[in-house]
């Protein structure tokens, strides 16, 4: 079911109200008011009790496909997916409840979802039946608000020419010029982290008791990974992206930093704003007077100007014949296909979706490693073998990252392992059908990288474990190790597939290779909190890009030798 008809609802309602009063030989205002009001609730109560009870259970043509047990009376399986880790329950109804790639489950008002488990469903709405499926309208405003009217947002034909006109600035040939950057920038991050790490550990005395852990170890500091990364990424899409050197490494708190952290911080109101989209208008949610919209407005402001300013610059030196940049923006701009409002959005755009989801992975990298030391050691020893040390200020090429074996396997194992974005949502435009089901206009269609990225059908009994190993050929001619040893493409969801996939896939790995490398290569990373070895202790927050909700504290050790 699809957003209460309240225009319906509130026409009939005065229609009605003024028939039923006007016929009196003598009526009042207050008298329309009221029958206004009673018919309107009458007809709202009416609306609902279809809607969340009648219509779900009796009527629904979905309700016969299989689903998980335990609903709750209104809000079907609200309460397991507000309290779990985003995907979560559906990486485990994906196992236990027996479908042929399709599961339906109820969510807040019994709203009716339908999970996509398998390739030959995924492929259909992603690919071959793409268009037949959009994003949601309130994910829309609700993004769009902070990543501008994009490629990320745009529908249909609108997409398809954004999409056309950004893909020469992705392409590999264009990508492959960038390694150097990632790689300054990563380098520029270990440094700013030595020099923390060393004033730090010089700061200690032994008698500090919160510190003991750490008496006796040299060029030891207790850091937050996620901190670190986001100011790493940020900058690196600043530079590579739009030509900007936003300088967050080095000053942590500049009004960028600022707006995305206002944004992406979960909420509590975050999340009720996210429940009333589901009933309400989305621009009736975001005209709320509440601190998360204030919040969302003055973020969105700060961006945008920050945007203008890029691209008005930008314009005055290609009118100068001073263009000769590699960063995104540049590229853009010089295929003349975007008004400078459509630049200012796409450029939203890139900072948006391309900080925090390579910041998320590196997040759970230096988790993943952190309980892996063995395979922290391997990669380190790679890295060391390989690469130019982080004092030097040799430059590295694509090649010299990509023929890294070992390092990639990890990146695409810890892609695997930890989806950066969980769980992705679309609605059907039209009545269509995934794998022969009838799916009506207005469903909800959900797709879980969190569930497909590990489900043992498709990726073998080990499934469930982190092992780079998989990525890497047994023997020469073994194909499957491209794919991690899957049995199809599908099953590895993190950048989705399709006209739709993340256009920033190979900006995304070659960013995140280079700046693992560049943080392993020079540090040694040990969990703060030896109960997070258990990764059932750790605390994973919502919203668009997982990361523990805690923050990742960890013991950096400066590694001598490189
Ligand atoms: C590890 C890092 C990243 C991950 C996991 C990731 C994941 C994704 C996913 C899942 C989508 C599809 C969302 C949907 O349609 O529902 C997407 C789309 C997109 N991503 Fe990424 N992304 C990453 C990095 C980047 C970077 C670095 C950029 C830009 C420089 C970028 C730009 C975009 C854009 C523009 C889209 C929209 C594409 C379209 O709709 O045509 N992403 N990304």
């Amino acid at each position: 079911m699809s957003m209460p008809p309240w225009k319906a609802i509130s026409l009939t309602s005065l229609v009605s109200s003024y028939l039923l009063v006007s016929r009196q030989a003598e009526w009042s205002t207050a008298q329309l008011v009221r029958a206004f009001a009673g018919l309107w609730l009458l007809q709202a109560l009416a609306f609902g009790a279809w809607a969340v009870v009648i219509y779900p259970k009796l009527f629904s043509p979905l309700r016969g496909l299989p689903q998980p047990k335990g609903n709750s009376f209104f809000m079907g399986q609200l309460a397991r997916i507000r309290d779990e880790p985003t995907g979560y329950p559906q990486r485990e109804w994906a196992r236990t409840v027996p479908n042929d790639g399709v599961i339906r489950y109820l969510g807040a008002f019994n709203q009716e979802r339908l999970f996509v488990t398998s390739p030959k469903g995924l492929s259909e709405v992603l690919v071959t039946k793409n268009y037949d499926f959009e994003k949601p309208s309130d994910v829309r405003v609700f993004l769009g608000q902070i990543l501008g009217v994009g490629v990320l947002i745009a529908e249909g034909d609108e997409h398809k020419l954004q999409r056309r006109n950004l893909l020469p600035a992705f392409a590999f040939r264009h990508i492959k010029d960038l390694y150097p950057v990632f790689w300054q920038v990563s380098r520029d991050a270990v440094q700013a982290m030595t020099e923390s790490i060393k004033a730090d550990a010089a700061q200690r005395t032994e008698s500090e008791d919160a510190e003991k852990a750490l008496s006796g170890r040299k060029d030891t500091s207790v850091i937050e990974v996620g901190s670190w990364a986001s100011r790493a990424t940020l900058d690196i899409i600043g530079i590579a992206g739009l030509g900007r050197n936003f300088d967050s490494i080095r000053s942590p708190r500049n009004e960028l930093a600022d707006a995305y952290r206002a944004v992406f911080t979960p909420s509590r109101q975050a999340q009720l704003l996210g429940v009333l989209g589901m009933v309400l208008p989305p621009w009736l949610v975001r005209a709320l007077p509440v601190k998360r919209n204030n919040d969302i407005a003055a973020s969105s402001r700060t961006i945008k100007s920050v945007c203008y300013d890029l691209v008005r610059e930008k314009k005055e030196k290609l009118a100068r014949k001073e263009l000769s940049d590699v960063d995104i923006l540049s590229v853009a701009i010089e295929s003349g296909g975007f008004t400078d409002e459509g630049l200012v959005n796409q450029m939203m755009t890139f900072l948006a979706a391309g900080h925090e989801t390579t910041a998320s992975a590196m997040t759970w990298a230096i988790y993943m490693l952190a309980r892996y030391p063995d395979v922290q050691k391997r990669l380190r020893e790679e890295i060391r073998a390989n690469l130019p040390s982080m004092d030097s200020t040799e430059d590295v090429s694509s090649l010299q990252i990509d023929h890294l074996s070992y390092l990639n396997a990890v990146c695409n194992e810890v892609l695997r392992y930890y989806s950066p974005v969980p769980l992705t949502v679309r609605v059907a435009a039209v009545d269509t059908t995934i794998m022969g089901h009838h799916v009506p206009k207005g469903t909800r269609i959900i797709l879980v990288a969190a569930a497909t990225n590990v489900d043992q059908e498709y990726w073998g009994p080990d499934a469930a474990e982190f092992n780079p190993d998989r990525w890497l050929p047994k023997h020469e001619a073994d194909k499957a190790a491209a794919s991690g040893g899957a049995s199809s493409n599908y099953a590895f969801m993190t950048f989705i597939h399709g006209p739709r996939s993340c256009i920033g896939q190979s900006f995304a790995k070659a960013e995140f290779a280079c700046l693992l490398a560049a943080w392993i290569g020079r540090f040694n990373f040990e969990l703060h909190n030896k109960e997070e070895l258990d990764e059932k202790n750790m605390v994973i927050k919502g919203g668009v890009t997982a990361r523990p909700a805690k923050g990742l504290h960890v013991y950096a050790t400066v590694v001598d030798g490189w």
